[in-house]
């Protein structure tokens, strides 16, 4: 459990953390959102100990991470922003390092070796130099080290930055078998990986909380929400659909031409507008409910109040 409690930390004048409170329990897999320069990194250093906040306290299992750095960092694992150091070494060299730090030896460290090595498919590259590498497999060394003692809590400073398509897949498998025994933390400017990976998302911006809910609840904040949407075959007079009762606005997407009714409050307006496309016969290709568009709830809680 990580209980996080006022959290602040200042650079000079400039408060990067501010007044941060929030509790993580094991099982939650927590996004940890916010834009460029919101301090997202300054409080994951701060919750693995590597930074002394200016004020505020974070606790892992009831004990201060200020007083206790050494002892709960054998229970992180970290990944922080960016490459991994020590980057002449090469990455089989550099895991044996990191398992050394840790605490590892004879069977057990093999072990946990061979597991991470064929975990992050790192077997192509273990006798190249880490600084040579792509940024794609910089990053899954970054996340081998991260798991190798096999820690309680994961936090992972954009575990998928700077890796394909398939790489972002694969981690995110990754992330999601992991979390199934360990309290896991990721910060993202993905937002898809939000909704597909975590349970909990936590937002801040300004160094402030702006929101600690679920995926779910965050997304029924945004104005799209039980909105429907439809795209049509061909161009089709489509303006009585903005009279549907029920139905309190319409907007049309230039670009994809994309039709979406917004419902009054409370209202479910999908049967009416299912009758009247039918009753008209427009000429509808897809038609669907939408569950709310999380970047437009991300843009409008980072740029203005607390939600
Ligand atoms: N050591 C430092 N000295 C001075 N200012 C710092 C220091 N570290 C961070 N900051 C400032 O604190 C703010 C928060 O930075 P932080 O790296 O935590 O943001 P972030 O949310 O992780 O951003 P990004 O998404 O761009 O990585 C930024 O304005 C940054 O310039």
């Amino acid at each position: 459990m990580i209980s996080v409690k006022h959290l602040t930390r200042t650079f000079d004048e400039f408060i990067a953390v501010d007044d941060l409170s929030f509790e993580i329990a094991p099982g939650d897999i927590v996004g940890f959102l916010g834009p460029n320069g919101a301090g997202k990194s300054t409080t994951m250093k701060m919750l693995t100990g590597f930074l002394p906040p200016t004020s505020g306290e974070v606790k892992i299992d009831n004990l201060s991470i200020d007083q206790n750095a050494k002892l709960l960092q054998k229970k992180i694992g970290y990944l922080p922003e960016g490459s991994p150091v020590y980057g002449d070494m090469t990455v089989y060299q550099f895991l044996h390092f990191i398992a050394d730090v840790r605490g590892l030896k004879g069977a057990e460290k093999r072990a946990r070796l061979s597991d991470v090595i064929k975990q992050l498919e790192l077997q192509s590259v273990l006798n190249r130099a880490v600084e040579n590498l792509s940024k794609g497999f910089k990053r899954r060394v970054g996340l081998a080290q991260a798991i190798i003692h096999d820690p309680q809590i994961l936090i992972l400073d954009e575990p998928t930055d700077g890796l394909d398509p398939n790489q972002k897949h694969h981690v995110r498998e990754l992330i999601r078998k992991l979390s199934q025994e360990k309290l896991v933390i990721i910060s993202t400017h993905i937002l898809e990986e939000v909704t597909s990976v975590c349970n909990r998302v936590i937002i801040i911006s300004k160094g402030q909380l702006r929101f600690d809910g679920t995926p779910t609840a965050l997304q029924q904040k945004s104005r799209y929400f039980h909105a429907v949407s439809l795209t049509l075959s061909y161009a089709a007079d489509i303006s009585g659909l903005a009279e549907i009762e029920g139905v309190a606005d319409m907007e049309i997407d230039r670009i994809t031409g994309r039709v979406t009714l917004f419902p009054e409050p409370d209202t479910y307006i999908l049967g009416r507008i299912t009758d009247y496309i039918h009753h008209r016969k427009l000429p509808v290709d897809s038609l669907y409910v939408e569950q709310g568009r999380v970047d437009e709830v991300f843009r409008r809680i980072t740029n203005g109040a607390a939600a």
